[in-house]
């Protein structure tokens, strides 16, 4: 008998943030979180292996559409937006108790009571010595930088934030690494941040207790501060791209092409994606000892979707044939209080479902997309995959590719939950010519399926476009998303419906199309299993990892 993990065991009704626990403390997401800083590590001294294509800009992005995920969600849960944690002297209002343990470190984590407040650090043990006032001032420096829209080096010089590369300069050092520009100046207000409040109930150590779930990204995104930290650090980003100069019709439009409409189409009701909980059952057993003893099934419920297509009419006016570039992405079209939205803020809400490239010949064309295609995901196979098969020690090309495969979206998370009423949403399409947006690179290697958060393995991100675009930067001359669409974007209204029932995973009649391979997949993944060491902790990675200038 398979031992089961309840649904919401973290918190009672009476706790609102525990209406958006299925988000926060989904084995997948996290594990998704986990293999992500895995790939792109901070802490490596070895400057090639931090240094990967767009690593800054890359940072911003994956946890820009974090935030834009976790707050379609809450307002689907009838909670407001979050909020952010901009006042390090203010009390953080929300608690975490995580009940999580990990028999093989004999550890347990610790929880972080309602209304606590960060305060300096003295742990020798760990070798942290930090000031609150330090993250104040790295902030203020980062906000400075922004300000002067450029950065200061160290030898004294200004360094120019452009529009091709200053956000992936800001994005490496707001995730200091080796390859910030200034670090000593700049400092770590990322890390620092998470490693304040992962600190914040035992700051100088008195109690012997060690760092909450905050403090490893196997485990910070089940804390709800998680959100509040990544809506701040998000918001600064924003503000850099605010300085920006908007998108004009020369980077908008394809002339010749047409989208005339996208709708979707699915098993019952067009435009309507439908959701409802699923059961899964995992093997936990590698976790449980250091020599695997057999099998410890586990079985857990987390949020599904049925599959859908994306059915796209594209009109070629041109002569030729031509490649396009279709970016999918799906918004709310009301705020909390049921008012539509400004284009600004639907713009920061705008979820990444897909992006591929397709021939468009003269004349029409209607292209059909699977759900499951998505660039965003990674099959559940892979997501929940046997830890147990990774080839080597952490640090081998081996591991690294293992890894690798373990980054991505866990498909059955592509679809926020939606409401049992339906919850409206808009569906965006656009395509933008292929010519200027393609990367020329060979494509070795496999697991390049997840590129929109993840990358490619050791290539080029595989878009030349800011990643988020169109959407990263503000459009003042629109004030809604109806006055920004070129005739080569289209929209739909549609709504999102959640179905209160679990269905189990594999159970006949049910999961048909879930269960199918993905037509690009390169992974053969064929056995579900996870490795409680993934999902609790990670026996090979510690923090403090290399806080050098706060070392004794
Ligand atoms: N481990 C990081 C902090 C951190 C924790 C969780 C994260 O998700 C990201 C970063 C450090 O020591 O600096």
């Amino acid at each position: 008998m398979p031992i089961v993990i309840p649904s919401n065991y973290t918190a009672s009704d009476t706790e609102p943030e525990q209406r958006v626990a299925y988000f926060r403390e989904d084995i997948g997401i996290n594990l998704h979180h986990w293999h992500w800083h895995l790939v792109y590590p901070f802490d490596a001294a070895d400057r090639a292996i931090v240094n990967k294509d767009r690593r800054g800009e890359l940072f911003y992005y994956m946890h820009q559409q974090i935030i834009a995920r976790y707050n379609v969600e809450r307002m689907c849960n009838n909670l407001s937006r979050v909020r952010r944690y901009n006042n390090f002297r203010a009390a953080i209002e929300e608690g975490y108790f995580p009940k999580l343990d990990s028999t093989v470190a004999s550890r347990a984590w610790p929880p972080r009571f309602a209304g606590t407040t960060i305060r300096d650090l003295d742990r020798p043990v760990d070798q942290i010595r930090s000031d609150v006032s330090e993250l104040e001032t790295w902030r203020d420096r980062f906000l400075q930088a922004i300000e002067n829209m450029s950065v200061m080096l160290p030898n004294g010089r200004q360094l120019p934030l452009d529009e091709e590369t200053g956000i992936d300069v800001l994005g490496n050092l707001m995730e200091s690494s080796i390859i910030s520009r200034n670090r000593p100046y700049y400092g770590d207000l990322h890390n620092m941040g998470h490693v304040f409040i992962s600190y914040s109930h035992d700051p100088d150590h008195r109690h012997l207790e060690q760092f909450g779930v905050m403090g490893d990204s196997a485990t910070a995104m089940r804390d709800p501060v998680f959100y509040r930290w990544h809506a701040y650090i998000d918001d600064i980003f924003h503000l850099y791209k605010y300085k920006l100069t908007p998108y004009g019709n020369d980077r908008l439009d394809f002339p010749n092409i047409r989208v005339s409409s996208v709708s979707i189409e699915g098993g019952g009701t067009p435009n309507t994606l439908n959701t409802l909980w699923e059961q899964s059952t995992v093997d936990l057993g590698r976790g449980m000892d250091f020599t695997p003893r057999g099998s410890v099934l586990a079985r857990f419920t987390h949020l599904q979707h049925d599959e859908y297509n994306y059915v796209i009419e594209v009109n070629n006016t041109g002569g030729s044939s031509v490649m396009g570039m279709f970016r999918i992405f799906i918004a709310p079209t009301v705020d909390e209080s049921g008012k539509p939205f400004s284009f600004d803020e639907q713009r920061k809400l705008m979820i990444e479902l897909d992006k591929f490239s397709q021939g468009v010949k003269p004349g029409n064309n209607t292209i059909r997309r699977k759900s499951i295609d998505s660039s965003v995901t990674i099959p559940y196979e892979r997501t929940f995959r046997n830890q147990a098969d990774r080839p080597a020690d952490p640090g081998t090309a081996g591991a690294a590719e293992f890894d690798f495969c373990g980054c991505g979206w866990p498909h059955h998370m592509l679809v926020p939950k939606g409401t049992t009423q339906g919850y409206p949403m808009v569906l965006f399409v656009m395509v933008s010519n292929w010519n200027d947006d393609r990367v020329e690179q060979d494509l070795v290697g496999s697991c390049n399926d997840a590129a929109s958060y993840c990358g490619i393995r050791d290539r080029k991100y595989p878009d030349r476009r800011a990643m988020g675009f169109p959407f990263d930067r503000p459009a003042p001359a629109a004030t809604t998303l109806s006055d920004f669409l070129r005739p080569n974007m289209a929209v739909r209204d549609c709504i999102v419906r959640f179905t209160d029932r679990t269905r189990q995973r594999g159970q006949q009649g049910y999961i048909d199309s879930n269960r199918r391979q993905r037509s690009t997949e390169p992974c053969g993944c064929p056995s579900v299993n996870v490795d409680i060491d993934a999902l609790i902790r990670k026996p090979y990675y510690y923090i403090p990892c290399n806080h050098k200038h706060h070392i004794f």
